[in-house]
């Protein structure tokens, strides 16, 4: 079936992109600033909020590393902007935009550095007229976490001083169990108010993860069945068919489960069952994404799968397995593949199993939320061909092909009432044009705005690791015969004989 236009002019999309409110003036101080993240996702984004002329006027930017790379900076980053594409390559624009952009040397343990540091921003107050209000980034490895925080605190630049706003983003892993994101929360709400502390989840600034709540909530039709009464089940996968991409130390570490299903996917999940929130606002969103976590089930080891990938192709192209990657371990036990199946014990979703799954080098990326319906009674078409008769599936697709879909049966024509399954199809990009947001667009200029909402808290941080550490610990105890699925398949057995064991079967 034909995606449905909506007669959304572009001019109308992009004014929709301005915010009420511009953030004041302020200093954003990226440490990690040669780093991937910082190259690829940070500078870009902030390039097009500046293009989008969602920036205050009076506005730096400062990279801090631990190379000097204070004569090269500008360039790489003018550069990578550049490479990056999705940015209108306005280079008179953008060598304004770079005018601005500064870089400082320190290593983060270095007390007279960040002391330095300090003089510097002042100076660059004086210089931009940013007033004292600081935004700083922690695009670094999470063993800084804390260090870089607590030498802010040490070093008066918490605010605690007055001279304006400070707030911090940090970036993810917040901690690999239950008890370092304990620790990592008492370390820095130890120096800065918990409204000081945005804890970054870039899903959440993605269009079509916030969709989820409007689709929800502001859509008469599906507000009501959103329910145990007419859902069967609930998938949430994020596919990818990259591998680590060079950050073997980082996945080994990590593994699928802390990389993106303990965070994204659980993000993902809270937007999906929460109950309405009261408002849009920080606390009314974060309590109700909280409740939900708390209805979880304990997980059993049992409802869970991993696998790690071996050598295949992925497309045309021959692929390494996991264990040949760079800097990987030849006997690793990390997985690269993670599903289980979750019970929310509320009154909305009791009986209703959710299954998420995340993981790399499968065939292709796709990240998406597919909601099976319960069917009717069948009697009425006993005599019928069956084939059409599956149930309605509602998909939410994040990406990469943004949209909707639902599919249901229509009776095929001819003098009889069999029935085919037919999809209608709502494309984000058909209706609003193509985006070029990254969803840290998004989350810096909220975070500028002092606005939480799309930002996780202490509490939720603390849930999901709660129930995801025992998994993490019966997993270690436990060794696997790896790898178990090839490169660019759809993962290991037994991912499918989790569903299969319900009577159910994944739907990507
Ligand atoms: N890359 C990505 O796509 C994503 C990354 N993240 C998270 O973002 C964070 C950063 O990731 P990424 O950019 O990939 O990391 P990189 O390893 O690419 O960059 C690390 C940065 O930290 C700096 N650094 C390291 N040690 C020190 C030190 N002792 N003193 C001063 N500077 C130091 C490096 O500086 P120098 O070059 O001078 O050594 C570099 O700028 C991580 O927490 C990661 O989990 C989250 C989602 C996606
Ligand atoms: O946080 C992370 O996310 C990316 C996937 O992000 P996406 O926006 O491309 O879906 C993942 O590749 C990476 O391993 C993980 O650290």
């Amino acid at each position: 079936m034909a995606t449905t236009g909506i007669n959304v002019s572009q001019e109308q999309v992009e004014a929709n992109k301005c915010k009420e409110n511009i953030p004041e003036p302020c200093i954003v101080v990226i440490f990690g600033a040669s780093g991937d993240l910082t190259k690829r996702k940070l500078l870009p984004a902030l390039y097009h909020l500046e293009q989008s002329n969602l920036l205050p006027t009076d506005f730096a930017v400062v990279g801090v590393a631990r190379r000097d790379l204070s004569a090269t900076f500008a360039h790489d980053m003018h550069d990578g902007i550049l490479a990056g594409g999705g940015v209108d390559k306005d280079e008179a624009k953008l060598d304004k935009f770079m005018e601005r952009v500064q870089y400082f040397a320190t290593e983060f343990d270095n007390d007279e550095g960040f002391e330095k540091l300090k003089a510097f921003l002042a100076d660059l107050d004086k210089k931009f007229g940013t007033k004292g209000n600081r935004l700083f980034y922690l695009a670094v490895a999470p063993e800084f976490f804390a260090d870089i925080t607590q030498r802010l605190g040490k070093h008066g630049m918490t605010g605690e001083e007055g001279g304006g706003w400070v707030r911090v983003i940090i970036e993810k892993p917040f901690g690999t169990d239950l008890e370092s994101a304990k620790k990592l929360n008492s370390e820095v709400n130890s120096v800065l108010h918990e409204d000081q502390i945005f804890r970054i989840d870039h899903y959440l600034g993605k269009e079509t993860v916030q969709n989820i709540l409007v689709f929800r909530f502001g859509n008469g039709i599906f507000e009501p069945i959103w329910n145990r009464n007419y859902i069967d089940s609930v998938q949430i996968t994020a596919a990818e068919s990259i591998g680590i991409e060079g950050r073997g130390p980082f996945y080994e570490a990590a593994g699928a489960l802390r990389d993106v299903l303990q965070n994204h996917v659980m993000e993902v999940l809270s937007f999906v069952a929460m109950e309405p929130p009261d408002s849009f606002e920080a606390d009314a969103v974060r309590f109700e994404k909280l409740k939900v976590w708390k209805a979880i089930e304990p997980i059993r080891v049992e409802d869970t799968a991993r696998g790690q990938y071996g050598p295949g192709r992925v497309g045309d192209r021959p692929v390494v397995g996991y264990r040949e990657e760079e800097r990987v371990s030849k006997e690793s036990q990390t997985e690269t593949y993670a599903a289980m199946k979750l019970e929310i014990e509320n009154w909305r979703w009791a009986g209703v199993p959710f299954y998420i799954r995340a993981a790399k080098r499968l065939e292709k990326r796709v990240t998406e939320v597919v909601i099976t319906f319960r069917q009717p009674p069948l009697h009425l078409f006993k005599g019928s061909s069956n084939k059409g008769m599956e149930s309605n599936v509602l998909t939410l697709r994040i990406q990469p092909d943004d949209g909707i879909s639902l599919k249901f049966g229509a009776k095929l024509p001819g003098p009889t009432t069999n029935v085919a399954q037919v999809e209608m199809n709502f494309s984000y990009a058909d209706a609003f044009g193509k985006s070029s947001a990254n969803g840290y667009e998004r989350l810096l200029l909220d975070a500028m705005l002092g606005d939480g909402t799309l930002f996780a808290e202490r509490e939720g941080v603390e849930t999901t690791w709660a129930l995801m550490t025992p998994i993490l610990e019966a997993w270690k105890a436990q060794k696997v015969d790896f790898p178990n699925y090839e490169a660019g398949s759809w993962g290991p057995k037994e991912a499918d004989e989790l569903l299969a064991r319900d009577g159910r079967a994944w739907k990507v």
